[in-house]
């Protein structure tokens, strides 16, 4: 794909359709239902959290958005394009960032993502140019030919960050991206992708179960044992709870309590 043809997707999107769309998923392992009727929306520049505690079902959904697992019951879009039907369509418009760390240690920053680029099919002029934008945006200009088992935590996720956007997807997916780091590197990468999505307009599904990470103005997905038990703004969830914050919220909701900060 050119560079061009990136930078034209915007406008060959359905108009008005959402970043992502689940539309009444449903997902069984055997008999164990993971996923119960879940529906949300994430809007375009949006940045939506995914609150569920371990089990709730986030990463089986992450697994059916990105094609990991058939999505046999309800329909998952991205950009209105549906991911079973049209899935070059749809998935070229993703990135994804696993829980775990994806990078090839062995391998320099720059290689890391040119394998990335080359995955995707962009050629070698423009995959330059998109590194070099990824790794200033990165803030990883002078690290570029380093090793990535050089880098702190912090720094390997902000790179599979940088990875994740080098084909110039608008959806963005983060499965618990700041599993294992410290409390400073959470709070910055929290503040890095939070700049992405006003300053690039990437909309943004930020799987996680703990309630810091959550800013007032945010749109939530509470997810419990497979079901949506609310979502909207964040402020009104609080509200229809009967809660003044989302920590006290999600415990109404679900009779459990999220985590507040793992250091
Ligand atoms: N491959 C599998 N086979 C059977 N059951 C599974 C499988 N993967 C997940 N489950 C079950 O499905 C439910 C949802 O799990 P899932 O991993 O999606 O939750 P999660 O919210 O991502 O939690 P975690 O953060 O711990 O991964 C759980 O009850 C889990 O035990």
């Amino acid at each position: 794909m050119t560079l061009r043809a990136i930078q034209s997707e915007a406008a060959t999107d359905p108009a008005g359709a959402a970043a992502l769309g689940v539309e009444r998923v449903t997902h069984h392992y055997g008999k164990r239902k993971a996923l119960d009727d879940v529906s949300f929306s994430v809007g375009r520049g949006s940045f939506t959290v995914l609150l569920g505690l371990n089990g709730a079902g986030k990463s089986t959904l992450f697994s059916l958005i990105t094609r990991l697992y058939a999505t046999r019951s309800g329909s998952i879009r991205i950009f209105g394009f549906d991911v079973n039907r049209t899935p070059g369509e749809a998935l070229r418009r993703l990135g994804v960032v696993f829980q775990a760390r994806t990078l090839d240690l062995d391998l320099s920053i720059s290689q890391n993502l040119s394998y990335h680029a080359a995955l995707h099919g962009i050629g070698a002029r423009e995959s330059k140019d998109l590194i070099r934008e990824a790794l200033s945006q990165a803030d990883m200009t002078d690290r570029a030919d380093e090793k990535a088992r050089s880098l702190s935590g912090g720094q390997m996720r902000r790179v599979e960050i940088a990875r994740a956007l080098l084909h110039r997807p608008r959806m963005l997916l983060l499965d618990e991206p700041t599993v294992g780091l410290d409390v400073k590197a959470r709070a910055a990468i929290v503040a890095h992708v939070r700049r992405l999505v006003v300053r690039e307009g990437v909309g943004v599904l930020w799987a996680t179960h703990l309630i810091d990470e959550i800013d007032p103005g945010d749109n939530v997905v509470v997810l419990h044992r497979g079901r949506v038990l609310d979502q909207g703004n964040v402020r009104e969830v609080a509200a229809r709870a009967g809660a003044q914050e989302m920590g006290a919220a999600f415990a109404r909701l679900t009779g459990e309590g999220a985590a507040e900060d793992p250091a």
